[in-house]
Parts: structure tokens; C-alpha cells; sequence
């Protein structure tokens, strides 16, 4: 379905590279159907074409004309002058696909200004090792073709769900952001073992495979996540006097509080930009 299509990605940024790396890897292009432009960071462009064996350009209405389908890859904040920039070299069959956290579609297609689909989507940086939760829906005038050429395209980075686009904003500040708050977590659990005498080595070998091991388990069983917490704690054992912290500091309280306000906060970036159009 892809295999002669080209790719442009405008913007060429973590995201951008995430999604690369998972094609090149997959082959599910040739990576000279691959095209990157950005505004300004030719250094960066210069190490995608290097790394990736992709196509680069500063030229951003060149590489928009010669891409199929349209990668959107640029913070929210700058959808509008991007697009601006490059309507004139748009056209109506190409597929333009966003990963732009709380952006509506209506908002791409009405910048477009024609009737060329538009399917948002919400990887995350696990992309990078074929390991994304994805979720992608579509706009107004996007096909089930397209769709479908989008969900093969992101199944070379992770999974891919279709949903409804109203449920795209809990999917960005859950999974969009979730590898973040897991990181963050590492980090104190990284501090703890250093505290205790474990090397940096050490400490990343034992909570790497830790986290490897939960997100197996939690895969292959249909327990519930506090039975298989429960599990793990034996009374007046080590885990209980662990557990007993976290509930003393709140921590399933700010883990809510965060994901909740993530996805608020996504919802705010698609009125905040739609709104100022
Ligand atoms: N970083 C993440 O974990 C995730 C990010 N996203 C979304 O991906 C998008 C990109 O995020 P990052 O890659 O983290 O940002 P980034 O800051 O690393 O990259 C942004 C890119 O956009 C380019 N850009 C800015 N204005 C442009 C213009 N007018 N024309 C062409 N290119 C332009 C920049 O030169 C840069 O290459 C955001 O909209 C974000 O919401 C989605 C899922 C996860
Ligand atoms: O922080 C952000 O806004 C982006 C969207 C999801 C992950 N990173």
C-alpha cells in the first residue's frame, strides 16, 4: 500500500525522527521515499539524511510537493504559519497525517483549505524501538483508504488503535505523554540505587528489565493491576513497607492528577490555537 508512496515529514524533530527510524527500520519505504524539512536546523537535517539514509531539504514547498502523504511534525503552537507556508504547494490528493497533540482536524483541513484528508494520530517516543501505542482517527474528508495506509504506516513503529477523535486527547496526555512519566520515575528510582551503592550500570540493568518484566506481565495476565501489586508484598515485607510510602506521599493521587491535567492541557493547545485562527 505504501511501497511507492512518498513521505515528507515537516518538521524534523524527536517525533519526526521517532517515526523515521521505525520505517527506515521496517522497511516499509525505501528511505529515499523519505523526505525531512524543517525551518531552520540544517545541522539536524544534515544528521537524519546521514543516519537515516533519507532525503533532506530546506526547500519545504519542494519537499511538500513531492510528498503523497504529509507528515505534520511541528510543535502546535506553530501549525499555522507551517501550513501557511506551505498551502500553495499542497494538493487536494495528498494525505496529510498530524501527530500534533490537542490540534482537531477541522483545524488542519480548514488551513488546507481543500478537500485533501487529514488523519491525526498520537505516537509516542517508544516509536524509536517499535513501540508506540498509537492512536489515530480521521477528518472530514479523509477515506478509509487513508486510514488504513496510516494504520500500516504507524504498525512499523508499535501498535495502532482506531478511535473516535474525541477520545484523542485522553490518548495524548496518557500515552502521548506516558513514557515520560515513567522516565521521571526511573530518574528517583535511578537516585535511589546510587544512594544505596548500585553503579549507574548496575542500577540500569535492574530497572530496565524491572519495567521490561511489568510491561510483559501486565500483557500476558488478567489480573488487575492491584492484584498483581498485591502480589508482590508480602506481609511486613519489603515491598509493604515501600508501598506504605507511596500511599503515605499520594502517589496514585498525583499519578490521577497528572494524566488528568495532561489531557486537560491537550484540550487547552486545540482551543488555545483553533481559537486564534
Ligand atoms: N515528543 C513527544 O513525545 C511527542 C510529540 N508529539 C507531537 O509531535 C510534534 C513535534 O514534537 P517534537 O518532535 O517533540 O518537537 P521538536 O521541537 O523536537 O520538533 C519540531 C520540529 O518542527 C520544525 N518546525 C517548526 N516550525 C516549522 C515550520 N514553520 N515549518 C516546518 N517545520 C517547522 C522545527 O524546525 C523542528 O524540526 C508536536 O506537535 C507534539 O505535540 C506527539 C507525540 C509524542
Ligand atoms: O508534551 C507534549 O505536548 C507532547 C505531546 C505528547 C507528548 N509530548
Amino acid at each position: 500500500m505504501l511501497q511507492n508512496k512518498t513521505i515528507t515529514f515537516l518538521g524534523a524533530g524527536s517525533m519526526a525522527e521517532s517515526i523515521i527510524g521505525g520505517l527506515v527500520r521496517h522497511n516499509v519505504v525505501e528511505s529515499q521515499q523519505i523526505i525531512a524539512t524543517n525551518l531552520s536546523d540544517q545541522g539536524k537535517l544534515n544528521y537524519l539524511e546521514h543516519t537515516y539514509g533519507i532525503q533532506t531539504t530546506s526547500d519545504r514547498s519542494e519537499a511538500i510537493r513531492q510528498g503523497d502523504i504529509v507528515i505534520l511534525a511541528m510543535k502546535p503552537k506553530h501549525v499555522k504559519e507551517a501550513i501557511e507556508d506551505i498551502q500553495q504547494a499542497t494538493n487536494s490528493h495528498q494525505l496529510f497525517v498530524s501527530v500534533l497533540a490537542g490540534i482537531p482536524t477541522f483545524y488542519i483541513e480548514d488551513l488546507l483549505g481543500s478537500k485533501a484528508g487529514v488523519i491525526r494520530t498520537m505516537p509516542n517516543t517508544s516509536a524509536k524501538v517499535g513501540a508506540s501505542a498509537t492512536a489515530i482517527t480521521k477528518g472530514r474528508h479523509a477515506t478509509d483508504i487513508q486510514l488504513h495506509e496510516v494504520e500500516q504506516l504507524f504498525s512499523s513503529v508499535g501498535t495502532v488503535t482506531i478511535v473516535k477523535e474525541d477520545k484523542l486527547d485522553a490518548v495524548t496526555g496518557l500515552a502521548g505523554s506516558g513514557p515520560a512519566y515513567f522516565y521521571y520515575l526511573v530518574e528517583a528510582m535511578e537516585q535511589a540505587a546510587k544512594e544505596a551503592g548500585l553503579t549507574a550500570d548496575e542500577a540500569s540493568a535492574f530497572i530496565t528489565q524491572t519495567i521490561i518484566g511489568v510491561g510483559k506481565r501486565l500483557q500476558s495476565t488478567s489480573k488487575s493491576s492491584k492484584e498483581l501489586y498485591e502480589e508482590v508484598m508480602s506481609p511486613n515485607g519489603t515491598t509493604e513497607a515501600g508501598i506504605n510510602v507511596l500511599k503515605a506521599q499520594k502517589t496514585q493521587e498525583a499519578m490521577c492528577k497528572a494524566v488528568t491535567r495532561a489531557i486537560s492541557r491537550s484540550k487547552e493547545l486545540g482551543e488555545v490555537f483553533t481559537k486564534t485562527k
